[in-house]
């Protein structure tokens, strides 16, 4: 009789030791590994070219160093499959070419009939720091408040670090380069998407709240704040905070995943999240403020099931790799005793 060879997949991952802990759970590991997927660590003291071969590889590494350590292995390893290409995902690290893909999709995305339309608040980068303290070169459109905003969004502390300016007294202390975006009143609340490949998730967390023009009358300079949205203890435990998530309706789903489904085409990414707020000045109206590659998604309800189903797609279906159909490699899968059978090249290492 033959022998009945089960195929096992090897996913490994280059992700800094606090992503690792957060997301290279336990359970996601024994979920993966029960469909025949192995997530293994990858080290990054070593060449990547000696580890491996993986059949997919997931990354959120940002130095030079590693994404031409990257390049060279998926040339070396055609059929490995990289989650995703570090070109796609830099775009992610500037806070004005991040929200450029938004206005790009609005078009495409737009269903005629549709009363919800979405888009970016009102924005502009200041890069030397006398224009930055002196309103009159850069408030074009832009009123008080805004929010200071680190141009670069490389993943470090200080790039999270964010202010709401009242007053022209505000920019006082403000380090260019620096994005300037109106402050837009949404009810204290934001909707975080989690998008893995074609899944979209839509959650509801606290924000920032609403400053009426009296309010505003009474505040001056600015209030400084980092990651408001993410949820620490302190937070979990106040109920009048979880009373007013609850009671925030969630935005058209059709329209959120027009929005993600857009996004991944265009920024041609499987793995991101983008916020997105409810302007209360315009009726069904929605705007995505912040855009995000491979955040927290073991905060996502039933995360270990959702990447689970995504690494067997990315390893067994060519459509879950490609966007736009494009051509990439394919790899069949019998996980019955068949083995498996690899066709197909890519041009580009990382277009898959
Ligand atoms: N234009 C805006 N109008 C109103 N509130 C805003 C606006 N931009 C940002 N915020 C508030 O500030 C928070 C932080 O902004 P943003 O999401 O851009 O920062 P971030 O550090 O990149 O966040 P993350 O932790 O999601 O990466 C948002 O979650 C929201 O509460
Ligand atoms: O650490 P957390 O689980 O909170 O995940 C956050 C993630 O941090 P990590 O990548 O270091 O894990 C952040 O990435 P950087 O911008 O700092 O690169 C960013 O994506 C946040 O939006 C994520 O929070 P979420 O949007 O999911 O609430
Ligand atoms: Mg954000
Ligand atoms: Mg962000």
């Amino acid at each position: 009789m033959a022998e009945v060879t089960t195929t096992r997949f090897r996913v490994g991952y280059a992700l800094l030791l606090k992503k690792q802990r957060s997301f290279i759970q336990r359970s996601l590991v024994n979920s993966a590994r029960e469909r025949g997927i192995d997530l293994i660590r990858i080290d990054t003291d070593k060449p990547l070219a000696d580890q491996g071969p993986f059949d997919c590889v997931l990354h959120k590494l940002n130095c030079e160093e590693w994404r031409k350590q990257l390049k060279d292995y998926s040339i070396r390893n055609p059929s490995s499959v990289v989650i995703d290409s570090p070109d796609a995902i830099r775009r992610l690290h500037n806070r004005i070419s991040m929200l450029e893909v938004v206005l790009e999709i609005e078009a495409a995305e737009l269903k005629a009939g549709d009363s919800a339309s979405f888009g970016t608040p009102k924005q502009t980068v200041v890069y030397e720091l006398d224009k930055l303290k002196d309103p009159t070169c850069w408030s074009v459109g832009l009123k008080f408040p805004v929010i200071a905003k680190p141009l670069v969004a490389d993943g470090s502390i200080k790039s999270h670090k964010m202010s709401l300016i009242f007053s022209r007294e505000g920019l006082e202390q403000l380090k260019p380069p620096t994005v300037l975006q109106e402050f837009v009143n949404h009810g204290g609340v934001i909707f975080k998407v989690y998008v893995v490949g074609e899944y979209v998730k839509c959650v509801r967390r606290k924000s920032l709240a609403d400053i009426s023009d009296e309010k505003l009358g009474s505040l001056h300079g600015s209030f400084s704040f980092c990651q408001v949205s993410n949820m620490s203890s302190h937070v979990k435990n106040d109920e009048t905070y979880y009373k007013v998530l609850e009671d925030a309706e969630l935005p058209p789903m059709h329209l959120i995943t027009n929005i993600a489904r857009g996004l991944r085409r265009a920024m041609k990414l499987h793995l991101f999240n983008f916020d997105v707020i409810r302007d209360t000045r315009v009726w069904n109206r929605y705007l995505v403020i912040d855009i995000n590659y491979f955040p927290g998604y073991a905060k996502m309800p039933g995360y270990e099931s959702v990447l689970t189903d995504f690494f067997w797609d990315v390893l067994t279906k060519e459509e879950a790799r490609s966007f736009d159909n494009q051509k990439g490699t394919v790899k069949s899968v019998d996980n019955s005793g068949g083995g498996e059978d690899e066709k197909g090249d890519e041009q580009d290492p990382f277009q898959v």
